[in-house]
């Protein structure tokens, strides 16, 4: 019998976001407010499995996690007709993975003014996350979510706005870049000690992989500082063998054309010794973004 489908009832689905081994992700228009979901549909994992625990880990992390503009919002989850459905917040720009592709294809750089927007905002968000004593576990380009929103424009019309200024600072681009961590899945508390899943191997820091849980918000730095890496022009990342060892025991290999505030920042955050990497707290002290955080 047609069992009365929560999806159906409150969600237009529109298009297919994504698929893999998490299942498949929908862009809906929710019938009551209008307005634009990102919904993950997965088949119900197996009462008691890791695939349940998971599931419930990707849940709970987003109800603490609450409300942050550096975090893919979390609004609802349920499960229907053997499926387990979770509503994240749509963000209309594409993950940070594409954006690396696409600038690749176009032989284009991603300019110093956006890459230090992009470390600032990623650093906040994983501030955030960290200060609730979690660790992501999975910070890596394809968990970066782009959202472009429209820029806050000085009404020229009325122009007794009381704002003297000369206009002339009209940016490029009519929106503005908003960059949100996402996919929960993989999210652990820091002092209990659980068995971790493993995000991406490309990404992992090798204490990670020796079972060495003692430092793990400094394994998203890790992840991060490769993140920034790609994001800034470097090549693709290796899964395993030497060139993975060299990485994680000697560093990256410089980015030219870039300052060497950057290369320098990317080394602390990729250092073998996990005490070595900055924080999120003191990245965003740091006077590589100092000119920065003073917006
Ligand atoms: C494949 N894919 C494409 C998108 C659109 C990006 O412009 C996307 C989103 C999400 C997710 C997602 C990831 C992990 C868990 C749950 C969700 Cl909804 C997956 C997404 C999500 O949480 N929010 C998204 O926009």
């Amino acid at each position: 019998e047609t069992s009365i489908s929560r999806y159906n009832a409150e969600f237009v689905e529109l298009d297919l976001l994504g698929t893999g081994s998490f299942g498949s992700v929908y862009k809906c228009l929710n019938r009551l407010d209008g307005c634009f979901y990102a919904l993950k549909r997965s088949t119900k994992p197996i009462a008691g499995s890791l695939d349940e625990k998971m599931a419930l880990r990707e849940v709970w992390a987003h109800a603490v996690l609450g409300h942050h503009q550096h975090v893919v919002q979390y609004y609802s989850a349920w499960a229907e007709d053997h499926h387990m459905l979770i509503q994240n917040e749509f963000c209309n720009g594409g993950n940070l993975n594409e954006k690396i592709m696409q600038n690749r294809l176009e032989k284009v750089l991603m300019e110093i003014v956006d890459l230090k927007q992009l470390i600032l905002q990623l650093c906040k968000g994983l501030k955030y996350i960290h200060s609730l004593k979690l660790a992501h576990m999975d910070i890596k380009p394809g968990n970066v979510f782009i959202c472009h929103v429209q820029r806050k424009t000085i009404d020229e019309s009325n122009s007794d706005d009381g704002y003297y200024g000369d206009h002339t600072e009209l940016k490029k681009s009519p929106y503005d870049t908003v960059y949100k961590i996402g996919d929960l899945g993989h999210v652990v508390s820091l002092n209990k000690n659980q068995k971790i899943e493993e995000g991406d191997c490309r990404f992992l820091p090798i204490e990670v992989l020796q079972e060495d849980y003692s430092n793990l918000t400094k394994a998203d730095i890790f992840a991060l500082g490769l993140t920034i890496f790609l994001a800034a022009g470097g090549d693709d990342l290796p899964k395993n063998g030497p060139k993975w060892q060299v990485i994680r025991n000697i560093g990256l290999p410089n980015l030219e054309n870039r300052p060497k505030e950057l290369n320098s920042l990317l080394q602390q955050m990729v250092s073998c010794n996990a005490s070595e990497r900055p924080s999120a707290i003191e990245i965003l002290q740091s006077s590589f973004l100092g000119c920065l955080t003073k917006d």
